[in-house]
């Protein structure tokens, strides 16, 4: 029995190659295959051969068949945009002055954002823009309470925003003691830098995600150094009027480094000096962008290899005095300049030591504070104009 299945098998073997040659050869199939082979070769290449420079290279060659088929260049783009989806990114103070830049940004290039905000001086307002994005969700939360979701970046800026502010609200005649009541602040401030800043670290430690602490150039306090370098150690007073904001950021500043040390977390720190811009106090959604260069360099700051701490801010300098005198004249010329005393440890003297940042993220403001001023001050104008 296997013998002459064997047989068989061997049999049908034999006579399969000859059944395909006999196939082939039976009405000029073979003849109508090859004249079909001659005509597509002739088409693919003879065609772009025909008007190529006798001194082409193998390079060049490429470069022609480009231009005359230009679906050539299609398989390149395709794939490329395949591989990057967008990042899931968590931005904690979103809804605030340098948050909702940070939104704009993160959003058009193509990321997925959720903000975290409590609203204590954020507005919805200021992401409106973005309410039917599918890629944008706003969850009101208060950062000292944990908060679980899966995301791959976490840009921590939830905190109640520095007094120093006071200084240019006054001058705009907005306060945010409308917006806060001082006694909450101070209340506020200390906490959420500690507890919203260990529940930020603690969820980029559980779900892997790398963290970005913005912190403040409040943490070199009333310097004695200037300008004022990353490796300078600051000269703050513990128990002032302030230190519920400098000494918060400094403690945040330690728990994020704590957390890269003892528990690998990827952290990045940035040190934010004096922004100023729209959306500051009010907002129509209506953008200078340049005037939030700080935002580029927070983007540039967590997309790079580079810990920090980094100063971003203006190296330009300009006296309270001459500050007043640009708002005057933009906004009321007749306007008299009153003076008053200082709030208590309020620095003499802050500037910027931005080398770090040029050099390690390639990031300097793209706006002098001369050019840029005048153009803050009539958007506020015309803000406080159109709300009246
Ligand atoms: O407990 C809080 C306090 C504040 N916030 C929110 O955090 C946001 C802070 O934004 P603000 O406009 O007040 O302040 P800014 O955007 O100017 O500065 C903010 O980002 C940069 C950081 O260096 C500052 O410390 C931070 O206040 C607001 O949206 C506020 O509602 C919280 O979500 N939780």
């Amino acid at each position: 029995m296997m013998k002459s299945r064997h047989h068989r098998a061997t049999g049908a073997a034999a006579t399969f190659p000859r059944s395909v040659v006999s196939y082939l050869f039976k009405e000029q199939r073979f003849l109508f295959i090859l004249l079909g082979a001659l005509i597509a070769s002739s088409f693919f290449l003879l065609h772009p051969f025909s008007s190529l420079p006798a001194h082409s290279t193998p390079d060049a060659l490429v470069v022609q068949r480009r231009d005359k088929f230009p679906s050539f260049n299609l398989p390149r783009r395709v794939p490329t945009d395949l591989k990057k989806p967008g990042l899931r990114i968590v931005v904690t103070g979103g809804a605030g002055f340098v948050g909702s830049h940070l939104v704009d940004k993160l959003l058009a290039r193509g990321d997925s954002v959720i903000v975290v905000d409590n609203f204590f001086t954020g507005r919805k307002d200021n992401l409106v823009h973005h309410f039917g994005n599918p890629r944008f969700e706003l969850i009101r939360h208060d950062v000292v309470e944990p908060i679980l979701l899966e995301v791959d970046q976490i840009y921590h800026l939830a905190c109640p925003a520095s007094p120093v502010n006071e200084t240019i609200d006054y001058l705009f005649g907005i306060s945010r003691a409308s917006l806060v009541s001082s006694k909450v602040f101070l209340n506020k401030s200390h906490k959420t830098n500690v507890m919203g800043t260990l529940n930020m670290l603690g969820l980029a430690k559980r779900i892997g995600a790398r963290f970005l602490l913005t912190s403040t150039s409040e943490v070199y306090g009333d310097p004695l150094e200037h300008p004022q370098k990353e490796t300078y150690w600051g000269h703050v007073n513990p128990i002032g009027e302030r230190s519920c904001y400098d000494e918060g950021k400094r403690t945040a500043e330690t728990l994020t480094m704590d957390y890269h040390r003892g528990a690998g977390v990827e952290v990045r720190i940035a040190r934010i000096f004096n922004t100023y811009g729209p959306r500051m106090c009010l907002d129509d959604g209506r953008v200078v962008s340049n005037f939030v260069a700080q935002v580029d360099g927070l983007v540039a700051l967590m997309e790079g290899e580079h810990i920090g701490p980094f100063n971003l801010g203006n190296p330009g300098e300009f006296t309270m005095l001459e500050l007043a005198e640009v708002v005057k004249e933009t906004i009321d010329p007749s306007a008299r300049i009153e003076f008053k005393p200082n709030t208590p440890d309020d620095p003499h003297m802050r500037k910027p030591d931005i080398t770090k940042a040029k050099q390690l993220l390639h990031w300097e403001p793209k706006v002098s504070l001369r050019q840029g001023l005048p153009r803050m001050v009539s958007d506020f104008q015309k803000r406080i104009l159109d709300e009246k």
